[in-house]
């Protein structure tokens, strides 16, 4: 089994201290003699504190101090003492430093193999029977409990005390043995958990409540040693690694961590572990630091340091190389596996690197100037000290770090600022202490099935706050040569030789603090690293100290500096009494460790609280958008609402033009006078009648006027009526008024009974429309001409080829002004028609006038003897000359009377024949006259009929490119009455 494993032996004294460059421990002053507890050790001119006596033969609970205390045990290690050095009774530096004094576990009291304290210390004084290197002599191997430590040899033998680093605190036995099969090499280190010795530590509880449980000092004294783990790593000599087991005077049995001197002032050395020059760093992690990390990350404070002589191997311990990494390194790895191993916490890493140069404090990771020094341009950082930080530099950089590669990038870039130089011992020594610390902070996740406390950022616990120190101490030297070497070395010796006082003085202030309850003042501030380092060597934290020497036999043996080193490693084992507790909890920001030191739980309320503010931005965000949608919409609603007014606008404008246009057909199909029935309405037989009125102003351009201008309205009375009416009123339409009449009167319209007027009213909007489409010809008849006259005009040749390559244009030319000549030929029709009629009007009103005596004329045209008109007033029998209005005849006046059936009146009745034959006569001239122009023919029943072919002209028309007017009202081919024989 494993050194680790075995119990407690008895310490034996050094009775000869080795001397070497290490300053020597302060005189200790005299002890006083204690009323309440009179202390033996007074006698003796050594301090016993700094030797540690074997443990009481019996297993007990007892403390250590009082163990170490007690009468029998003083006065053997006062007789051994003073049996082997008696020349020297008043050596002020502790003869023995014994870890193998700590009190045994109480739980392995029954134990049979585990020796007694009281057996173990069979070598004492001078009388041993080993003797001299008795137990180390060359091929004999020391056993446990039975080695002697005479003459001038000592034994120092470090006990297995249960801790909370060796596993074994609450003797579930998981003892973690630094031989562990698990432990992986350092070559092939994984980051997993599973690689690295097992932490089934971290089932422990806390050891001062569990000790305290157990009642009494001596139990809680026992565990807090266990808490400290001293280690010693011998340098190989030879760069390959190989040393020979012995040098000379040494030996070294890393099975039993046993380190013998056989020289003057030899003795045998026990501590925790003892690394031979075989041993990698993965080894030495293993057993000297992993539990450490392992606690600090469940919430410990734990520091780790080396110690050592310059160039004996303590920054290769701790930082190691690429192919063997370090203690810093695998601590790492190990810091984040057992993260990934603790889904049920939550963690935030933060680590500061600062160095101590020459008593003053830089910090590693603040960037300095290029080319200056790390000094340069920094803050001067100072020590500070806090209730519940302890001490603690300030400013210092801290990074938070959130992998292993990040947080030895970080390391890395400390190390490169870290000062070196070449000594004597070593080309490349740290000139400086360098202090790593990674600050863990951890708390218990909230449980996954409260979603809601998840969101809301509550967790259960509060953060806890533990802390990592990892030093690499600058290494003691003799003084160099160089000026600034030997600058160096005094700081660095002055420090060190502060950290050995206290070290030496931890006892002392044990000893007085349970005898008086009143502690021996230590000084710490005497040096940067003591005061950096008094909250680990006051007891708050787990200690593990690796001390490293070379064992180097001749002349250039440093056999009194290694001495020193490996009397320190055993002072500290001694001394250093670890009490450290779980860091408490600390509940939200302003508590526990500084309150706002606790990042975890800051950031914990600034993401709840960034949380929040996000929630409420992209509710107003949503709000927003929500918003901007519902405006979106809403333009788009008002904009299809505006397309679709605007659409309505445009239907129902096209469906008025349609109404309208439709309107107008209408009327002037009803203008035609073509009834349902097919017959001949009066207005169609007027509209073939000529007017020989000659005195009738075209109305042609006053109806296009009227028509073109004014629409065609109900409401509003054509100009060309007014024209011709303004100043001749139509009888029977009181006040020029028709229009109510007009509507009523529709259907009589139809019938051939329409009035006069409503006749002229239709043949007027007829009338119009025709005065358009004649307007529209003629300014496409003038567009033509222009145009053919401009293409004429172009060339000599132009005129007669522009006919001769044109005969279409010129036939469709005088295609046109055929059209145009029989278009007015209409017109002039019409415009005779409506002279006559007005003539017959004015006759037949005239007639009323003057023949009241014609009643038996108009009887019997009642009678229908006579035709008449349905609607003619009667006519008056005056037999006056002729009027203006004797010129024409209407149609619906009344005809001349018979002679026979005249009341002797032959003068009036003369004249009104002759008006009837002038009218007869008129409209037989005009209807001859378009017989004889063609545009008219006379069936076999003398009836004549419109021979012009609209169709045929409205196709010309149509083929005239862009010229598409409306089709004139067609004239009616209805056949006309034939004109009363003559
Ligand atoms: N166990 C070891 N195995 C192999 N080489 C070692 C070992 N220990 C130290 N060395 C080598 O010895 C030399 C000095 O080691 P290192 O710098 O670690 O000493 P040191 O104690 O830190 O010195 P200083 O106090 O001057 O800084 C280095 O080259 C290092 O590689």
């Amino acid at each position: 089994m494993a050194s680790t494993s075995t119990l407690p032996t008895p310490a034996r004294p050094v009775t000869n201290p080795p001397t070497g460059s290490l300053p020597p421990i302060p005189t200790p002053k005299p002890r006083r003699s204690l009323p309440a507890a009179p202390d033996t050790r007074s006698a003796s001119p050594y301090r016993p504190s700094g030797l540690r006596t074997p443990s009481s033969p019996k297993p007990s609970l007892r403390s250590p101090l009082s163990s170490s205390n007690s009468t029998s045990n003083l006065s053997t290690v006062r007789s051994a003492s003073n049996g082997r050095t008696p020349s020297s009774p008043d050596k002020s530096l502790r003869r023995t430093i014994s870890i193998a004094s700590f009190p045994q576990p109480p739980k392995a009291a029954g134990s049979s193999n585990r020796p007694s304290t009281a057996s173990s210390v069979t070598g004492v004084p001078a009388s041993g029977s080993t003797g001299s290197g008795t137990g180390t002599g060359s091929g004999s191997k020391p056993k446990r409990g039975s080695r002697l430590s005479t003459g001038t040899t000592s034994s120092y033998r470090s006990s297995k005390t249960p801790s909370l680093l060796n596993g074994s605190a609450d003797g579930k036995s998981i003892l973690a043995d630094a031989r562990d099969p698990e432990a992986s090499p350092g070559h092939s280190r994984s980051s997993s958990a599973q690689g690295s010795c097992s932490t089934s530590a971290t089932t422990f509880d806390d050891v001062d409540d569990a000790s305290t449980a157990k009642g009494g000092e001596g139990g809680s004294k026992k565990e807090m040693k266990g808490n400290v783990i001293v280690s010693v790593r011998v340098r190989p000599d030879a760069p390959n690694g190989e040393t020979a087991r012995t040098h000379g005077e040494w030996s070294v049995e890393g099975r039993q961590s046993l380190v013998s001197y056989r020289g003057k002032e030899g003795g045998d050395y026990y501590y925790d572990n003892v690394f031979t020059s075989h041993e990698n760093n993965a080894k030495v992690y293993d057993s000297a630091a992993k539990r450490l990390v392992r606690r600090v990350m469940e919430g410990y404070h734990g520091t780790v340091f080396a110690y050592g002589m310059t160039g004996t191997g303590k920054t290769f311990s701790m930082q190691g190389t690429a192919t063997s990494p370090g203690v810093i390194p695998l601590a790492i790895t190990d810091i984040f596996s057992f993260i990934r191993e603790t889904p049920h916490r939550e963690f935030l890493l933060r680590v500061s690197y600062l160095e101590i140069y020459n008593e003053k404090i830089h910090d590693l990771l603040s960037a300095p100037a290029a080319g200056s020094g790390p000094a340069a341009q920094q803050e001067e950082i100072k020590l500070r000290e806090d209730s519940k930080r302890g001490v603690y530099a300030t400013p210092l950089k801290e990074e938070i770090v959130q992998s292993p590669t990040q947080l030895l990038r970080v390391i890395a870039r400390g190390d490169h600022s870290r000062r070196t130089s070449s000594t004597q011992f070593n080309s490349r020594s740290s000139r400086s202490h360098a202090v790593v610390q990674i600050v863990v902070e951890s708390r218990e996740r909230v449980p996954s099935n409260n979603a809601q406390d998840k969101r809301a950022g509550i967790a259960p616990g509060g953060v806890r706050v533990s802390t990592l120190s990892l030093i690499d101490l600058a290494g003691s030297e003799r003084a160099a040569d160089d000026k600034e070497r030997r600058t160096e070395g005094a700081h660095i010796n002055k420090s060190l030789l502060t950290l050995g006082n206290i070290i030496s003085g931890l006892s002392d202030s044990k000893e007085k603090q349970a005898s008086s309850g009143d502690g021996r003042h230590l000084p710490y501030r005497d040096s940067k690293l003591t005061r950096l380092l008094q909250p680990a060597l006051s007891g708050n934290s787990l200690v593990s100290i690796l001390c490293t020497v070379q064992l180097v036999s001749g002349v250039n043996a440093n056999t009194g500096e290694t001495l020193n080193t490996l009397k320190f490693a055993a002072r500290a084992k001694n001394n250093i009494v670890s009490h450290a507790k779980k860091a408490e909890e600390a509940y939200g920001a302003g508590g526990g460790d500084s309150g706002s030191r606790v990042l975890l739980e800051r950031y914990r309320m600034e993401i709840s609280a960034l949380r929040g503010q996000l929630d409420t931005q992209a509710k107003a965000q949503a709000e927003k958008e929500l918003k901007w949608d519902e405006q979106q919409f809403e333009k788009e609603a008002h904009a299809r609402h505006e397309e679709q007014v605007l659409e309505m606008q445009l239907a129902r404008t096209a469906l008025k033009e349609r109404i309208e246009h439709l309107n107008r057909l209408i009327l002037s199909s009803k203008s035609t006078g073509v009834n349902n029935h097919g017959s001949m309405s009066a207005l169609g037989r007027l509209s073939r009648m000529s007017s020989i009125d000659n005195g009738t102003r075209s109305l042609r351009s006053s109806a296009s006027q009227s028509t073109l201008g004014a629409g065609y309205s109900h409401s509003m009375r054509p100009i060309s009526f007014m024209s011709v009416t303004s100043n001749d009123p139509m009888p029977g339409f009181p006040g020029g008024s028709f229009g109510h009449e007009e509507e009523d009167d529709m259907g009589e319209f139809g019938d051939g009974k329409a009035s006069l007027q409503r006749q002229v009213t239709a043949l007027q909007a007829d009338l119009g429309d025709k005065n358009r489409y004649i307007s529209t010809l003629e300014r496409r008849l003038l567009q033509a001409r222009r145009s053919s006259h401009s293409r004429m005009s172009v060339g000599v040749k132009s005129t007669t080829s522009t006919i001769a390559e044109h005969p279409d244009s010129s036939a469709l030319l005088r295609e046109k002004d055929m059209e145009i000549n029989e278009l007015r030929i209409q017109l002039d029709d019409k415009d005779r028609m409506l002279a006559a009629l007005r003539s017959a009007a004015r006759h037949r009103d005239l007639a009323a006038i003057t023949g009241d005596a014609q009643s038996p004329d108009l009887a019997l045209a009642a009678k229908g003897e006579i035709p008449t008109a349905p609607n003619s007033p009667p006519t008056t029998s005056h037999g006056s000359g002729p009027t203006p209005m004797d010129k024409g005849a209407s149609p619906m006046a009344p005809p001349p009377l018979p002679a026979h059936l005249r009341n002797g009146d032959g003068e009036g009745e003369r004249d009104r024949k002759r008006n009837m034959d002038e009218v007869s006569k008129m409209l037989d001239e005009m209807i001859q006259g378009r017989v004889e122009g063609g545009h008219l023919e006379r069936d076999s029943l003398g009836a004549v009929k419109n021979t012009v072919d609209f169709s045929r002209r409205v196709s010309t028309s149509a083929e005239v490119r862009g010229l598409k007017p409306s089709p004139p009202t067609p004239v009616p081919t209805a056949p006309l009455p034939a004109s009363p024989p003559k």
